[in-house]
């Protein structure tokens, strides 16, 4: 694989997001390259995609400006360990974007989160470090840890001490649905032969890029990837109207397929965070090939297209084609 390649001399740079299966999150795929484009992001969208997506899938990924790249799964050691969520095996596929070696530094996102401003500063972070949002120990998928046994979290350390005999406290760690990297080939073959030998545990590729990146992760504010559950469990952390990116991995929270039944899914902030995924992702206007260009009829019934300033006068009962007064 080539070096980065200069574009005349600024670093290639890309989002990155991971699909598999042929299910439905191909919906939050589409959904997270609208809000991209929304927020004006200078860089593309590159979807890691696993075999078993289909083509259909590819075409609509394509179709909303994606670059699709095949990956190959990664399968962790074969273990007894119960995942936290089954389907988190397939998790460890995402270490293929290390292998990216064509940018040279990458954002990635989980298909499950959404850009709601400008995150593109974030390239501009000194280089040689992970940076990621710190998680959050008190929901439920955490009963198995000792953390969340004795009531400890990350993000009240305050709360409840962490006691001498338990040695010291867990280093800070990260939610693994939104990362700030750069891609090697050295690092890439390394994080494939250290999985071989990792016996895999409760959040999959998470604990083990936790692990893996430790001496160079760099905590970022909460408002880079808003783990929903921090609403309930550390409001006085969150600042909803500052929040630039939302990830919807609270159980019941995807937003295509939000029922609003699961524990803490009919708060109203939580609707309102699904409504505005759903404004974006139902917007046509931020379609990739959307042709703002609008068909009116013209007095002989001519059909003329016009660009959006006109056709927003035109909406507005305005004739554009009566000359406005000269500036001069
Ligand atoms: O069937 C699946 C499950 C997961 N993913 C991808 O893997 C990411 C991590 O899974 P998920 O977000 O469900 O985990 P959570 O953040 O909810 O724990 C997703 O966002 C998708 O990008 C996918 O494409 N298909
Ligand atoms: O495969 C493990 C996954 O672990 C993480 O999700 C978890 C984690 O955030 C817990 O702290 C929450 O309690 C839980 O709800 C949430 O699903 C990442 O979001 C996801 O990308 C992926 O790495
Ligand atoms: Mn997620």
């Amino acid at each position: 694989m080539s070096p980065p390649e200069q574009t005349n001399g600024v670093p290639k740079r890309a989002y990155v997001t991971f699909l598999a299966g042929n299910g439905d999150y191909v919906k939050g795929v589409v959904g997270l390259a609208k809000g991209l484009r929304k927020a004006k992001s200078a860089y593309p969208l590159v979807v890691a995609v696993l075999p078993d997506v289909p083509e259909e899938h590819l075409q609509i990924l394509e179709s909303q400006g994606c670059v699709v790249r095949p990956i190959e799964p990664v399968y962790p050691p074969e273990n007894r360990t119960q995942f936290s969520m089954a389907y988190y095996v397939i998790n460890y596929s995402k270490l293929r974007i290390w292998e990216f070696v064509e940018y040279e530094k990458l954002i990635y996102l989980d298909g499950d989160i959404q850009v709601f401003d400008n995150i593109d500063h974030l390239f501009d972070m000194p280089n040689g470090y992970f940076y990621a949002v710190m998680d959050c120990f008190c929901e439920n998928t955490w009963s198995h840890s000792p953390q969340f046994k004795i009531g400890y979290c990350q993000q009240y350390p305050e709360k409840v001490q962490w006691p001498a005999d338990m040695g010291s406290p867990p280093p800070p760690y990260f939610n693994a649905g939104m990362f700030v990297y750069e891609p090697g080939l050295p690092t890439y073959h390394d994080l494939l032969e250290t999985v071989k030998v990792t016996p895999p545990s409760s959040f999959a590729e998470q604990d083990f890029l936790n692990m893996y990146f430790k001496d160079i992760y760099q905590p970022i504010p909460p408002v880079y990837n808003l783990v929903l559950a921090m609403l309930w469990r550390h409001p006085e952390n969150v600042d909803l109207d500052r929040v630039k990116v939302v990830h919807y991995c609270a159980a019941g929270a995807k937003p295509w397929r939000y029922t609003g039944k699961e524990d803490y899914m009919e708060r109203e902030d939580i609707k309102m965070l699904v409504k505005k995924w759903w404004d974006i992702y139902e917007d046509p206007s931020l379609d990739y090939n959307y042709n703002d260009d609008v068909i009116v009829k013209a007095e002989n019934e001519r059909t003329v297209k016009l660009g959006p300033f006109i056709a927003a006068l035109a909406d507005a009962g305005v004739d554009h084609q009566k000359s406005a007064p000269s500036a001069a």
